[in-house]
């Protein structure tokens, strides 16, 4: 077996000479970019995304719609026609839905929103689609959407796994209807069965019925991209029953959608300047969003920074103190990672609650940063949803990732703090933000050095 020489490579995390003080303009959301692809796959004519993420799971995104036979051409213009930035510059995806067909071999790598997002979307094509990924994807759960899509008419042949590798046996339609579904490991389940909807004979309706949703932000942003393209939709906020979404079968239009940035991934540089006592401008952050990332101008505030919504962007700037946060995570999980890192350097305890589900993300991300953050000599104890941290004296060490993008960022905020910290396999960010090292160097100014 060979071995990948950037998965054992180690990188060194820049320790903060002082303040930070940038603006760093962050790629476009992965959930936004991906719910766009399908959507704009689906629909009736064709439409474009502007400012998409380009990384790994939209790679693999985008790869897989078109193995079904959907037409993607990207574009990097400055002429406005095929603008993507706000000056008039940018990458634009042009996507041209087609008949979807199989035979087709769809690589989910450890992408949440492709291994949920397209069996569905498989089942309305025609010939087997088989879908398989990385070892982790098989551990993963996916059991909500094989159930739900089999009870809705697909055939589908996991080998009585209950995931991945199988095979989705696409016959050009699917009956569709009511569904019960157990999503409380995770809320894709949910999104994944409500945006292939509308293409459903019947439509769908999905009950959830286990104990509480995760990551209900995940569900709206799903909800309002389908209202955007012209689904009509029925949610429990829109005065349905609690725990119930129906969506009515039509056809979608193809729109021209601009990517949000991904909040989530303005994380760690909002840390930056929470740890340094610096400032960090974060440009294009929307005044509305459904991104869960938008939670971190309280959470931070909470933990001592302040922050200012202006027509520049976000600005967020720390007070040179950082304090502990007892915190409900459920909504916002994706985001622990980066929390648990700030509060290993906080001046008092943190408690982070409702989050474990977060043992079945890209890996076990309770198990992880408890490892991690006490090999360099902290104090953080597991419990039945969450972690404790008592901030402790940190020192040097390797901090390990497990192919995980949330940990390599983690461990870099710990780094800014704390010297000769090194972490392993920094490329793994490449999941949703394969330019991180550089963008870390030039809000530090070390790329000018
Ligand atoms: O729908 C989405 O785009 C996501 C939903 C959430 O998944 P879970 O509900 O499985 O936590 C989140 O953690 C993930 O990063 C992205
Ligand atoms: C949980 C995450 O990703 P996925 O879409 O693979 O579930 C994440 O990005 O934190």
């Amino acid at each position: 077996m060979t071995t990948n020489p950037a998965h054992t490579a180690l990188w060194p995390a820049p320790l903060a000479s002082g303040a930070v003080d940038a603006t760093v303009q962050v790629p476009g959301s992965k959930s936004v970019t991906n719910r766009a692809l399908v959507l704009a796959a689906l629909a009736a004519e064709p439409g474009w995304l502007r400012r998409p993420l380009r990384s790994r799971d939209t790679l693999l995104m985008a790869g897989a719609l078109r193995e079904l036979g959907v037409g993607i051409e990207e574009t990097v213009s400055s002429s406005s026609s095929v603008a993507g930035g706000p000056d008039g510059s940018g990458e634009a995806w042009r996507v041209i839905p087609s008949g979807l067909q199989g035979p087709a071999t769809v690589d989910v790598g450890n992408a949440g929103t492709v291994m949920r997002f397209l069996p569905p979307v498989a089942s309305l094509a025609d010939g087997p689609i088989r879908f398989d990924g990385d070892p982790r994807s098989y551990e993963r759960p996916l059991h909500g959407v094989i159930d739900a899509l089999r009870a809705l008419g697909a055939r589908i042949d996991d080998e009585g796994r209950g995931a991945l590798p199988l095979t989705v046996h696409g016959g050009g339609a699917l009956e569709g209807g009511p569904v019960e579904i157990d999503a409380s490991s995770s809320s894709q389940f949910v999104s994944a069965l409500l945006l292939s909807g509308p293409r459903f004979n019947q439509g769908v309706e999905v009950r959830h019925t286990g104990s509480a949703l995760p990551s209900m932000p995940h569900i709206r942003m799903t909800v309002d991209m389908l209202r955007a393209v012209g689904a009509q939709v029925d949610t429990p906020e829109s005065g349905g029953e609690p725990n119930v979404w129906r969506v009515t079968p039509g056809a979608l239009l193809g729109r021209d959608i601009t990517i949000e940035p991904d909040l989530s991934n303005a994380q760690p540089f909002l840390a930056a300047a929470l740890i340094t006592g610096g400032k960090v401008t974060i440009p294009d952050w929307p005044e509305h969003t459904t991104q869960p990332g938008d939670a971190l101008r309280d959470i931070f505030t909470q933990m001592g920074g302040s922050c200012e919504l202006t027509e520049r962007g976000l600005q967020f700037t720390g007070s040179g103190s950082v304090h502990g946060i007892d915190v409900d995570l459920s909504e916002v999980g994706e985001l622990t990672p980066g929390i648990a890192a700030v509060a290993a350097l906080a001046d008092s305890p943190s408690t982070l609650r409702g989050v474990a589900h977060l043992r079945l993300h890209e890996t076990d991300r309770l198990a992880a940063l408890t490892k991690e953050i006490n090999g360099l000599g902290g104090d953080v104890t597991e419990t039945a949803d969450g972690l404790h941290i008592r901030p402790r004296k940190l020192h040097g060490g390797i901090f390990h990732t497990y192919d995980d993008h949330r940990m390599a960022t983690a461990g870099a905020i710990i780094g800014l703090a704390v010297k000769d910290v090194q972490i392993e396999n920094v490329a793994t960010t490449a999941k949703t933000l394969p330019d991180f090292p550089d963008m870390w160097a030039a809000m530090l100014g070390t790329d000018r050095a």
